[in-house]
């Protein structure tokens, strides 16, 4: 008998490697809400919404794109290489552990038609009962667009629990201590099967565990952009906590990943105060990874992430994630911190 969700996982691998192929281009078109998407992230979710109608086709999916912006556009080009990109991806070699049956191998193209159909089925709003995928296709988009981290994240939910997660990330190193070493690396996680990083290119599965807390090298993994999470309240908590190793900053999940094999003592993310919600699709993935890998992942209330409430984690308390031995000593430091500053609190 295989293990439970062996057939999402087995997946959620290869939706991911073949994602992680077409996020090399980086032509940009800007949001409603002014943030930039590029092909690559449409192209991402398209290509995996193909595969996942195939595979699981009654599972729900709450993916963060949509393509509004794409049917709505007037000669910009971008909707052709789009087609061109997904299709290229689409149609790509079966490796192992891939199956045609999930609309992949050469022969797979879609018209763009099609590959819009696919993006809007990302649509779903999100729920607390039944099956659901959650995708970022591109997560950091901004560091992506820097030639910096990114990932491909993918995660599979079963009443509001996410019970697969993972996450592909192209640009980072495989060893932390080899910063020009190889780069591409997959993070994959099972509730309660453990999590494990293997090689872009499939080979070296490694187990996943935090080392335990230890005060002269803990310290923060946190957001490059300012506007995603209060710098400034990780300066305040860093220094009660006599935290003195500087903080890491990097793009996307891909802080989760690294929390998980031990580079970095926790993640952060404090809210900047402007009524933002964070995104399912933004946690999902990491979060469990984390936890698989030994760690707590909360809200700045100690309190567990809720991906039931829609496409969002609701009001926004923040994320704070550690190995379990820190948590409880991190979030009384936070707490101290967020009593004090008022915007911590303000509503939604
Ligand atoms: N004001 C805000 N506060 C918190 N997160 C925000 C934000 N505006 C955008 N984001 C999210 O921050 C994500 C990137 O996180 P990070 O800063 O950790 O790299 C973005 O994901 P995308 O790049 O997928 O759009 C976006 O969903
Ligand atoms: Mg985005
Ligand atoms: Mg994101
Ligand atoms: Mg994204």
């Amino acid at each position: 008998m295989s293990l439970p969700f062996a057939a999402e996982k087995q997946f959620a691998i290869s939706a991911v490697r073949r994602a992680c192929t077409l996020t090399s281009s980086n032509e940009t078109l800007t949001k409603g809400d002014k943030s930039p998407v590029t092909v690559g992230d449409f192209s991402a979710q398209a290509l995996i919404n193909i595969m996942l109608h195939h595979a699981f086709p009654a599972d729900l999916i709450v993916g963060e794109e949509d393509a509004a912006d794409l049917r709505a556009e007037t000669g910009l080009g971008l909707r052709n290489r789009i087609v061109e990109l997904a299709n290229e991806a689409l149609t790509g070699e079966l490796g192992q552990g891939d199956y045609a049956e999930w609309g992949i191998g050469p022969g797979s193209e879609q018209t763009a038609e099609q590959l819009m159909d696919a993006i809007d089925r990302g649509n779903y709003q999100g729920g607390r009962s039944g099956r659901m995928w959650t995708i970022d296709p591109i997560d950091g988009t901004k560091g992506f667009l820097r030639g910096e981290q990114y990932a491909v994240c993918l995660a599979f939910l079963v009443d509001a629990k996410v019970q697969v997660g993972v996450l592909g990330c192209p640009n980072l190193p495989i060893d932390m201590s080899k910063p020009d070493g190889e780069k591409g690396c997959l993070f994959v996680a099972v509730r309660g099967q453990g999590a494990q990083q293997i090689k872009l290119s499939g080979a070296d599965p490694i187990p996943l565990s935090m080392p335990p807390y230890s005060p002269s090298t803990f310290n923060f993994l946190e957001s490059v952009e300012a506007a995603h999470a209060s710098l400034s309240t990780n300066d305040k908590i860093s220094s009660l906590m006599g935290i003195t190793r500087p903080p890491i900053r990097m793009d996307s999940q891909a802080k989760y990943a690294c929390l998980a094999r031990g580079d970095g003592g926790a993640y952060m993310r404090m809210p900047t105060g402007v009524g933002y919600r964070e995104k399912i699709w933004d946690h999902a993935a990491g979060s469990l990874i984390v936890e698989e890998s030994g760690g707590i992942v909360s809200n700045s209330r100690g309190e567990p992430l809720d991906f039931g409430l829609g496409r969002t984690l609701g009001e926004n308390y923040g994320v704070i994630a550690t190995v379990k031995d820190a948590h409880a000593r991190l979030l009384e430091v936070v707490q101290q911190v967020t009593a004090a500053d008022v915007s911590v609190h303000s509503k939604a």
